[in-house]
């Protein structure tokens, strides 16, 4: 005979409480990404958003910064003070040169654990998502990647890192309450960069990278910069120019193009375009692609679907051109044209050249 079926187990109440262990736990770091002797500015945006953290714990703002002796970490610490940290956490050490994960995974799992900081934020760049997932891994702690908003839970002091979740149709806030330190890792241009103080200073704390370079599986014989990709910097562009489906056949993508090329502009695209090869996977904006924060972004025949709009909300502002008055672009662009794209690009391309000449002839 059938069992009846039982009711399902329920579920084990979730502890809010930390671990003795991890009270600890102190203060906010943020990873200040430093290749070939640059920055890359998702960092600064993090410190200017990790100094708020900071502020509402009460807690003090930390850099680390990972690389070999020279300059450009000299530079790179120097900095990490200008954008707001209140100390510098810094491993010199030229196996440091090139990015490799074992060496910089094992750098900063050593200093979190000798300094022990509560949160931990990384850029979701390629080497920021490869070095967080990696020590987060090694600590067996939590982290969120991609994050659109960070805020600090007033009850717990947990670190509330929201994202996207089902294909961008829902937020979801995570926070990670049984481990610490909380990671995250945000995109760059999703955190504004506040301005830097160049009078800031502070105390650096050095450590030592405890590994030989006989223990690093991966040796880098040569630096070859690749020069086909990631030519587009859409996402610290001033000005973006950008098409969807709505402009209906690849060889009007040139309409776009061409406007960009006036503006001294960069040019992007919806997704739907890069899968049909309109334009290549660097140009797509939104949630799958470049999250872009110009001074003015021209979107024309594109819908404004949520994934979209993630990606270039943060834009100063917003001039949608769409034939459909009820386009969903239209709720958050802040002007807007309800006409055909491929009519009104052109003529706003002839008058954006018309007005450089006269300008040009006036002076
Ligand atoms: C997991 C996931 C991730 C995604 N990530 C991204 C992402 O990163 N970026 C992204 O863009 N999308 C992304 N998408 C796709 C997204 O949901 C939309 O399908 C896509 O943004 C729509 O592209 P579109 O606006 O170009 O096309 P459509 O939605 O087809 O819109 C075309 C628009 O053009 C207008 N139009 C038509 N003819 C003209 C004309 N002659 N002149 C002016 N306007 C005209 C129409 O009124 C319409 O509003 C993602 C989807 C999923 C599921």
């Amino acid at each position: 005979m059938a069992q009846p079926a039982r009711p399902a187990a329920k579920p084990r109440p979730k502890t809010k409480e930390l671990p003795e262990h991890l009270k600890a736990y102190r203060h906010v770091w943020v990873f200040v990404e430093l290749e070939h002797g640059r920055v890359h500015p998702v960092s600064w945006e993090l410190m200017t958003e990790g100094r708020r953290l900071a502020d509402a714990l009460s807690v003090e703002l930390a850099g680390v910064v990972l690389g070999p002796p020279g300059d450009g970490t000299d530079q790179a610490v120097a900095e990490a003070f200008h954008y707001g940290a209140d100390r510098v956490h810094l491993v010199e050490d030229p196996l440091l040169a090139h990015y490799r994960t074992d060496p910089y995974a094992k750098a900063l799992t050593d200093v979190v654990n000798a300094h022990k900081p509560e949160i931990l934020l990384l850029g979701a760049s390629t080497l920021g998502r490869d070095l967080a997932g990696a020590v987060a891994t090694t600590l067996a702690t939590g982290l969120t990647a991609d994050c659109t908003e960070l805020a600090i839970d007033p009850d717990s002091r947990a670190l509330a890192a929201t994202r996207p979740t089902f294909g961008g149709s829902l937020l979801c806030t995570i926070m990670t309450q049984a481990a610490r330190p909380q990671m995250a890792t945000v995109r760059p241009r999703v955190m504004a960069m506040g301005a830097p103080d160049r009078s800031r200073t502070g105390p650096v704390v050095r450590d030592r990278l405890d590994m030989t370079e006989e223990a690093i599986a991966t040796k880098v014989l040569d630096f070859i910069p690749d020069a086909d990709t990631n030519q587009a910097q859409l996402a610290y562009a001033d000005i973006v120019v950008a098409g969807g489906l709505g402009l209906q056949k690849p060889e009007n993508m040139r309409l776009v193009v061409e406007l960009a090329e006036v503006l001294g502009a960069e040019y992007g695209g919806s997704r739907p375009l890069v899968q049909k090869g309109w334009i290549t996977a660097d140009r797509q904006i939104g949630q799958t692609g470049k999250t872009i924060r110009p001074r003015l972004y021209i979107a024309a025949g594109i819908s404004g679907a949520i994934q979209h709009r993630v990606g270039c909300e943060g834009a100063d502002r917003i001039l949608a051109i769409n034939s459909d008055p009820n386009a969903p672009i239209f709720d958050f662009a802040h002007h807007g044209i309800v006409g055909d794209a491929l009519e009104i690009l052109p003529a706003l391309t002839a008058a954006v050249r018309q007005r450089r000449a006269v300008t040009r002839m006036a002076g």
